[in-house]
C-alpha cells in the first residue's frame, strides 16, 4: 500500500480571466489518511480548488504541499469525476487498466485491475461493457480505476451525484471500506450534508470562493450507514446545516455588494480590500 500524502493549501487563489476570482485565499490541511469534505452553495469554488488540488488547474497565488510528494504521472494523486467517463468500447476490466498503461508503469498485467474490481465488488462484471452496467456499477469501475494505482490521493468531486440515495449510501459505505483497504486522503466536494457527515472526518464549509468554517466531525470510526439514523447524526446534520447557511448568506450579501449600481462604479476588490 501507497503511505497516504498530507495535503496542504497555502494561501490559494484562482482567478479566471482576471476577472473571476472563483477562489480567494483558501488555507487549510487534510492530513494524510483523513476524509474531508468540501461542501457549499453551488458556484462558491468548491470544484475549481479541488481541480487545483489535482493539479488541473494552476493557482494565481499560494500553494498546493502534497507530503510525502504525490505524482500524478504515476497515478499517486486519482481524481474521480461525477460521470463515470468510461471508455465505451472497452470492458470493466481494460477501463480499471488503463491508468496502468498510460501512467509510467506501462504494465499489461491484470492482476491489480481485477484486484481493485474485486475491491469494488465487481468480479462478476470484469468483461461487461459500459453500456451493459448500471449506473451504480459504472461508477465502482471509475473508483476501481482511480484505485488501480494504489494513490496516495484520492479527490472527488461528486461521485455520487447522478445516483439515487439508496445507490449513494451503498456507495458511500463501500468507498467507507475502500478507505480502511487502502488508506488514501480523500477530499471530496459534494452537495449532500448526509454524505459529508458520513464520510469525513472533517467538513469544509465554502462560500464565495473562501473558507467560510471547518467543522471537525466527532463521529467515531469505523461508521457505517446506520449512522444516518442516529440522534447524534441528526444533531449534528443540524450544525453542518446552519454553517452551509450561514456560507450561502454570506454569497448572497458578497453578490449585493459586488453587483454596484452604474452609479456607484465600485470594484468587488476596492469593496473587499
Ligand atoms: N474555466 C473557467 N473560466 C471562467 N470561470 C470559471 C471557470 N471555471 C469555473 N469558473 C467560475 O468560477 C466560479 C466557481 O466555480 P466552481 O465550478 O469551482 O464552483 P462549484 O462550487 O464547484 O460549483 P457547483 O457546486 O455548481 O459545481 C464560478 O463563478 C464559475 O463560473
Amino acid at each position: 500500500m501507497s503511505a497516504a500524502s498530507q495535503i496542504q493549501c497555502r494561501d490559494v487563489s484562482v482567478v479566471f480571466d482576471d476577472a473571476v476570482t472563483a477562489v480567494r485565499d483558501v488555507t487549510f490541511t487534510a492530513a494524510a489518511g483523513e476524509i474531508v469534505s468540501l461542501i457549499g452553495p453551488s458556484g462558491c469554488g468548491k470544484t475549481t480548488l479541488l481541480r487545483t488540488m489535482a493539479g488541473l488547474q494552476s493557482a494565481t497565488a499560494g500553494t498546493v504541499t502534497l507530503e510525502p510528494a504525490a505524482i500524478a504521472r504515476r497515478g499517486e494523486i486519482a481524481f474521480v469525476f461525477q460521470q463515470p467517463a468510461l471508455l465505451p468500447w472497452r470492458t470493466s476490466l481494460q477501463n480499471a487498466s488503463l491508468p496502468l498503461q498510460l501512467t509510467s508503469s506501462r504494465t499489461d498485467d491484470p492482476t491489480a485491475a481485477l484486484d481493485a474490481l474485486r475491491a469494488v465488488r465487481l468480479d462478476d462484471a470484469v468483461d461487461r461493457f459500459p453500456h451493459q452496467l448500471s449506473g451504480g456499477m459504472q461508477m465502482r469501475v471509475s473508483i476501481a480505476r482511480a484505485l488501480v494505482t494504489r494513490p496516495r490521493v484520492l479527490l472527488l468531486d461528486e461521485p455520487f451525484a447522478a445516483l439515487d440515495e439508496m445507490l449513494r449510501n451503498e456507495l458511500g459505505q463501500l468507498l467507507l471500506d475502500l478507505w480502511q483497504q487502502y488508506g488514501f486522503t480523500a477530499v471530496m466536494v459534494t452537495h449532500n450534508i448526509a454524505e459529508s457527515i458520513l464520510l469525513s472526518h472533517r467538513i469544509v464549509v465554502m462560500g464565495n470562493g473562501v473558507v467560510s468554517e471547518i467543522i471537525d466531525n466527532p463521529m467515531p470510526y469505523p461508521r457505517n450507514v446506520d449512522l444516518l439514523r442516529t440522534p447524534q447524526f441528526a444533531d449534528f446534520y443540524g450544525h453542518v446545516s446552519d454553517a452551509m447557511r450561514r456560507a450561502a448568506e454570506c454569497e448572497t450579501n458578497l453578490n449585493t455588494l459586488t453587483k454596484p449600481s452604474n452609479d456607484q462604479r465600485v470594484t468587488s476588490e476596492e469593496t473587499f480590500r
